[in-house]
Order: structure tokens, then sequence, then C-alpha cells
């Protein structure tokens, strides 16, 4: 799987205050905001283009226009605090949602929800989860889509533990990866570390579910 780790001082800072715990929930949220716009610029560098003639009040010429813009799929919750700024960078995208809160005895993520199109074939999409620590979330996602004959699969997230990264790689589906680090591992809670503590909590508050 290729993995795409942005080095760039704009996502470095930005990283930082997501790490920072004395970072308050309204900073959080905005700055996750400002970070998913640059993740996302860099996941779509490679979107194919039709070019087109267009006229300025000068003369005509090129234009471009996305050649079938991608499915964005921020898996609930914590991917809801990525999905506001990757539409607003991919206006011609369509959006689907999966919801999945990990077990945190079994870490495996039980699913609550799936809003998908039925028929992906040959699409692509941007799956945006600002964690990957087991990879357990991510490859439930990946595989609803992949199911659905997507073809292309693009997982944006902030943090990802190799652990994570080695799961998903080795599931054999179409996956490639835009993260602004690879952090050293996981805890025996299964959060990465150094981290940035639990994504979803942070942005939406603490709440029991099971
Ligand atoms: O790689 P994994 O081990 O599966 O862990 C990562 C998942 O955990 C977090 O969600 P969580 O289950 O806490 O739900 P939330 O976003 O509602 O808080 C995170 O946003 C990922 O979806
Ligand atoms: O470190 C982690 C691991 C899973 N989910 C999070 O929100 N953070
Ligand atoms: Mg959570």
């Amino acid at each position: 799987m290729d993995v795409n780790v942005v080095n760039h001082p704009l996502v470095a800072t930005r990283l930082s205050v997501l790490r920072d715990k004395e970072t308050g929930d309204p900073e959080f949220r905005s700055t996750l905001d400002e970070l998913t716009s640059l993740l996302v610029y860099e996941a779509s560098r490679d979107l194919p283009v039709r070019v087109g003639e267009i006229h300025t009040p000068v003369s005509p010429a090129e234009g471009y226009q996305l050649d079938s813009p991608p499915l964005l799929v921020p898996v609930l919750r914590a991917g809801l605090g990525m999905a506001d700024a990757a539409r607003r960078l991919i206006p011609e995208s369509t959006m689907g949602f999966v919801g999945l809160a990990r077990d945190e005895e079994t870490f495996e993520p039980r699913a609550y929800m799936e809003s998908l199109p039925e028929d992906l074939s040959g699409s692509r999409a941007i799956v945006l989860d600002p964690m990957v620590a087991t990879g357990g979330s991510l490859l439930h996602s990946c595989r609803l889509l992949a199911d659905r004959g997507c073809e292309d699969i693009m997982i944006v997230c902030v943090l990802a533990a190799p652990e994570g990264i080695d799961r998903l790689a080795e599931s054999g589906l179409p996956l490639t990866m835009v993260t602004a680090s690879v952090d050293d591992g996981l805890n025996e809670n299964a959060y990465i570390v150094p981290g940035l503590g639990d994504a979803g909590d942070r942005l939406f508050g603490a709440i029991r579910r099971f």
C-alpha cells in the first residue's frame, strides 16, 4: 500500500495543535478542519481531469473539470470532523457515510450505520477518519466500498499506527493512504502513541455507547 506522509511545515504545526492536550475542543475542531484541507489537497493531486474550451473575458482558453469526482466517506463519528473541509475542497464530490464505534475491550469495530451507493463499479472513494490504530475500523469501511465495486480507495487520516498500516496493506484491497504522521505504535489500550487521544471525544464529547 502506498503511504504518503505529508511533510510540510503547515501540516506539522497544525498536527502539533491537535496533539497538545491543552488544546480545547473548539480549537481542536477548527484545526482538524484546516489540516484536512491540506491533506485532501495532497490526496486529490492525481484526480483525473477533463479538458475543454472555456472563454475568459478576453479570449478562448483551456478549461478543466474533474472527471468522475470521488465519493467522500467520513467514518462517524470522528471522520465527520473532516467532512466539511473535504467537501469544500471537492464540491463536485458526493458523500456517503459509515458509522462505527470501536469496542474498547476487543478493539473490534461495531457497525451502527451505513449509507453508501449500492453500485460503486469503477469508481474512486476518499475515506476520511483522523485515526488508524489497529486498522479494524478502516478495514471494515474499505471492505464495504470494495464489495460495491470501488476500485480505488484513498484513506485520508491524521495519524496512522504501523500496526494499522500493516493490516490494511495485507488486506489486498485497492488502498492508498495520505497521512500527517505515522506514529510509533499502539499502547495496551490500542491507542496511538504519542497520538492525540480520542479524536471522537475531543470533537464531540465523551459518551458511553455500550
Ligand atoms: O483503527 P482502529 O483500532 O479501528 O481505531 C480507529 C477508530 O477509532 C476511532 O473511532 P471510535 O471507534 O472511537 O469512534 P468515534 O469516532 O465515534 O469516537 C477512530 O476515529 C477510528 O474510527
Ligand atoms: O488513539 C486512538 C485510537 C483509536 N481511536 C482514537 O480516537 N484514538
Ligand atoms: Mg472515539
